[in-house]
C-alpha cells in the first residue's frame, strides 16, 4: 500500500499542539504520527489523501496564533520498518501474561502465552496504546470456543492472541496486501492452524454467520462508517472491542454503537489513546 508522508511544522510547536494537529488530521484518514521539535511528520494512505480537507484542518485550526506549513513526499514503497524493527523493536510484556518477541530476539521473559511477530510492513507489534489495550482486553475475555473476527488485523497479533486463547475458528481481514502476507508468515510462525486470513474490507462481511466476538483497532472515521457492516454479523450477546481512536470519541462510537443495538460495557485508556467493548443486546 502506498502512503504520503506529510511533514508539518508548526510555529510556535509544543506537545498540546501536535497532540491537537494529530487529532484532526487522525479524523481525516492519517494514521501514524511522529512529533518533533518543529511539528510532526504524519502518514496517510495515498487513496485517502484529500488536500482540500488538509487545508480545511489548517485554517479551521482551534489554537491562536499558531502558524502551520506542510509538505509532502512520498516514502519508498519498501520495508521501511525493517531497521526500526531491528533495532528498536523490544520483547514487551502486556498484563504480566502475554510476551510478544521478534524472531532476532534471543534473550525475552517467559510468559503464558509467547507470540512471535515479524512485522515488517504491517501495524502491530504490541508496542501502540491501541494495540495493547486491545491485548489486555482478549486476556480477560472468555474466547473459549468462540468464533472471532479481527478486523484491520495488521500482523495478526490480536488474532493470534485470541487463537491461543482458545477461539476457533478465527477470520482476520485488512485492506492492506502487506499485512495479509504479514499475517499469514506470523500466523504460521506461531504454529496456528485456525486462523483464515482475508484481503477486503467491511464489504466481505455481507451475508456471514455472526461472530461470537469481534476486535476491530482501525481508526474513528473506519469503525463509524463500517460499524453497521459488524453489527448486521453479531448475534445477541456477541461482544465488540474497538480501538484506534481518542478518549474524546468515545462518545461517538458509543452512540453509533447503541443506535445499532449495541450496550456500551467499559474503556480503558493509554495515553489518551481509548479502547471500548460492547455487547450485542
Ligand atoms: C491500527 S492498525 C491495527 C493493526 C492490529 N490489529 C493491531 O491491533 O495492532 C489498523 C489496520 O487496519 C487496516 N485497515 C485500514 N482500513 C481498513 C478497512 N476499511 N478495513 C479493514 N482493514 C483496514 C490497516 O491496513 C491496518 O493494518
Amino acid at each position: 500500500m502506498k502512503y504520503f508522508e506529510v511533514n508539518f511544522i508548526a510555529q510556535p510547536c509544543n506537545e498540546t499542539i501536535t497532540d491537537v494537529l494529530a487529532a484532526l488530521t487522525a479524523e481525516i484518514g492519517f494514521e501514524s504520527f511522529v512529533p518533533d521539535e518543529k511539528g510532526m511528520q504524519a502518514y496517510i494512505q495515498q487513496s485517502l489523501f484529500d488536500e482540500e480537507a488538509l487545508k480545511e484542518v489548517i485554517r479551521n485550526f482551534p489554537m491562536e496564533d499558531v502558524s502551520l506549513s506542510y509538505t509532502i513526499t512520498e516514502p519508498e514503497d519498501k520495508d521501511w520498518n525493517e531497521e526500526w524493527e531491528k533495532n528498536f523493536f523490544q520483547p514487551i510484556v502486556i498484563g504480566d501474561r502475554c510476551v510478544i518477541h521478534s524472531t532476532f530476539h534471543k534473550d525475552y521473559p517467559q510468559a503464558e502465552y509467547d507470540i512471535v511477530i515479524n512485522p515488517q510492513m504491517a501495524f502491530g507489534t504490541g508496542h501502540h496504546e491501541t494495540t495493547s489495550s486491545i491485548l489486555g482486553e482478549l486476556l480477560d475475555a472468555d474466547l473459549k470456543g468462540k468464533s472471532v473476527l479481527d478486523m484491520g488485523c495488521g500482523t495478526s497479533i490480536l488474532a493470534i492472541l485470541a487463537s491461543m486463547r482458545g477461539a476457533d475458528p478465527v477470520t482476520a481481514i485488512d485492506i492492506d496486501d502487506w499485512c495479509v502476507n504479514n499475517s499469514r508468515d506470523n500466523i504460521a510462525l506461531n504454529h496456528i492452524n485456525n486462523i483464515t486470513v482475508e484481503l477486503g474490507d467491511a464489504s466481505l462481511l455481507k451475508g456471514r454467520k455472526p461472530f461470537d466476538v469481534i476486535i476491530a483497532n482501525i481508526n474513528r472515521n473506519i469503525l463509524l462508517n463500517d460499524l453497521p457492516a459488524y453489527t448486521a454479523c453479531m448475534h445477541s450477546g456477541s461482544e465488540i472491542y474497538m480501538s484506534g481512536f481518542y478518549v474524546e470519541d468515545i462518545p461517538a462510537i458509543r452512540e453509533r454503537g447503541e443506535s445499532l443495538g449495541l450496550e456500551f460495557v467499559h474503556y480503558r485508556k493509554k495515553h489518551n489513546w481509548a479502547a471500548v467493548k460492547l455487547i450485542m443486546k
